[in-house]
């Protein structure tokens, strides 16, 4: 059987059955198949491809089967997944995708390759953008309905996305484009131990357009540079960078020294942060509630002015490590839907659920809250997430400086991203995008404590 339409296979259904995540479970089934350079990269089209256009690909085959896709045979469902996108999505020509994922359906689901054979012949016949012209409700009476449909994203992710960027329906389609397009890796070179332009040719890539640290990877597994082993730089989406850049940038008045990191795991701002303080003469704490996660903050900030506290951030003005209005700058990166890293993770979109967002946004909360304590009369907190849900960002916000109860400001976050940035809004808080900046969709809102 085709080695890499295995191998993808395996990982599309470890997804579904297991629960697993694509970007973990893929690299051990390369290995286990022993497949490198171009199979390997093939088998990893297909496997993110797959996962990220599941909506659409399930609703063609829906139709093309003449039942619904979730009464098919769970094995055969993902062979056909796997078919279809090769069908719709790449340049395999169509005699070769359905006669391989005939082969597969015949290895991984009993007798059921006359059937497969003729749903994929049913979905050869018309290309994507018939394919959605055919099942997709119009654009003009329901547009999120006809959006989801064509980009592949649930409902309820679209209706957030259109609400965040203040209903534009053209810039809420180029953001579902660029959720589908496999993302560039980005390394962080750390400030005072690695220099970008130098480490862009390093490692064959390109310094970044925003953040003065970021490196844009042109190929090859970060894991293997020398620069990433030995601490010199560590893989960090752009945005992310950024946003531990604006706190750091961010003016105190008087002491400086005492930098608090709440939600550290797995340590990527906490990696950042860590740099510039030692550059500056502070130390950061970094607290992670998760022993496994907090282990790797403990990796990341090897060498670094970094304390890490295995314990829950909330624990503020309880926990004698983490006293009432002693830190200068404190940063929240809580936990959240992840909405605005949906290119990096290609099975999330389907898995997160609005029912999610009530408990986020709770602990959302009372996390900032907990980061307002720490912070002494005259710092900064930032609250940063990697979602642009309003929930999580605007309303969090609001309602945490609301319950808090303390005296807050709201600090203007767009000088402290680098001059020049387009696209930052009208402040005071900032929302970076992947079509807009090439960045996951972090935001930062940036407060001072009066
Ligand atoms: C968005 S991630 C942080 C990412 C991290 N700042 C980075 O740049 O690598 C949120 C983290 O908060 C942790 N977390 C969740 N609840 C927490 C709590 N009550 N106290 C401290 N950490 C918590 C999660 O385990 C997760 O590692």
């Amino acid at each position: 059987m085709d080695r890499p339409r295995y191998a993808a296979y395996e990982a599309v259904a470890a997804v579904h059955r297991d629960d697993a995540y694509a970007n973990l479970v893929l690299p051990a089934i390369l290995r286990e198949e022993g497949l490198t350079g171009r199979d390997a990269a093939f088998a990893t089209e297909l496997t993110y491809g797959t996962l990220r256009h599941l909506g659409t690909l399930d609703a063609i085959l829906t139709s093309a089967a003449g039942r619904d896709v979730q009464r098919i045979d769970p094995p055969v469902r993902d062979a056909l997944r796997i078919g279809a996108y090769q069908l719709l999505h790449t340049r395999v020509p169509a005699h070769a995708a359905v006669s391989s994922t005939v082969d597969l359906v015949r290895a991984v689901g009993q007798g059921a390759t006359g059937f497969a054979n003729a749903v994929l012949r049913e979905v050869a016949g018309r290309d994507a953008d018939e394919w959605v012209s055919r099942l997709a409700p119009l654009m003009e009476t329901d547009p999120i309905g006809h959006l989801a449909l064509a980009y592949s994203h649930p409902q309820w992710i679209v209706r957030a996305f259109s609400e965040a960027l203040g209903g534009d329906l053209g810039e809420t389609t180029r953001l579902l484009i660029e959720d589908n397009v496999r993302p560039p890796v980005h390394l962080c070179a750390r400030p005072g131990l690695a220099d970008p332009v130098e480490l862009a040719d390093e490692v064959g890539g390109a310094p970044g357009a925003f953040s003065p640290y970021a490196v844009y990877l042109g190929g090859g597994a970060p894991g293997d540079l020398a620069a990433v082993a030995d601490g010199r730089a560590h893989v960090q989406d752009e945005g992310s960078q950024l946003v531990a850049d604006a706190l750091a940038t961010a003016s105190v008045d008087g002491a400086d020294g005492r930098w608090l990191d709440l939600c550290a795991g797995p340590g990527g701002k906490s990696g950042l942060l860590g740099a510039l303080a030692a550059q500056r003469g502070a130390r950061l704490t970094a607290v992670e509630v998760a022993e496994h996660r907090a282990r790797l903050v403990t990796q990341a900030t090897q060498g670094l002015p970094v304390t890490v506290l295995n314990t829950d951030g909330r624990l503020v003005g309880a926990e004698p490590k983490l006293p009432e209005e002693h830190f200068d700058r404190v940063l929240v990166d809580a936990p959240c839907t992840g909405l605005g890293s949906l290119r990096r993770r290609p099975e999330s979109r389907w898995r997160r659920q609005p029912s999610d967002l009530p408990a986020l946004t709770r602990l959302q909360r009372e996390l900032l809250v907990a980061g307002l304590r720490a912070v002494r009369p005259g710092g900064v907190v930032a609250y940063v997430t990697c979602s642009p849900h309003t929930v999580e960002t605007h309303v969090t916000v609001t309602e945490a400086a609301r319950r808090s109860g303390m005296s807050v400001d709201f600090v203007d976050a767009r000088p402290l991203l680098p001059a020049g940035m387009p696209g930052l809004g009208d402040g005071p808080t900032v929302q970076l995008w992947p079509h807009r900046h090439g960045t996951d969709a972090m935001f930062i809102a940036v407060l001072r404590r009066g």
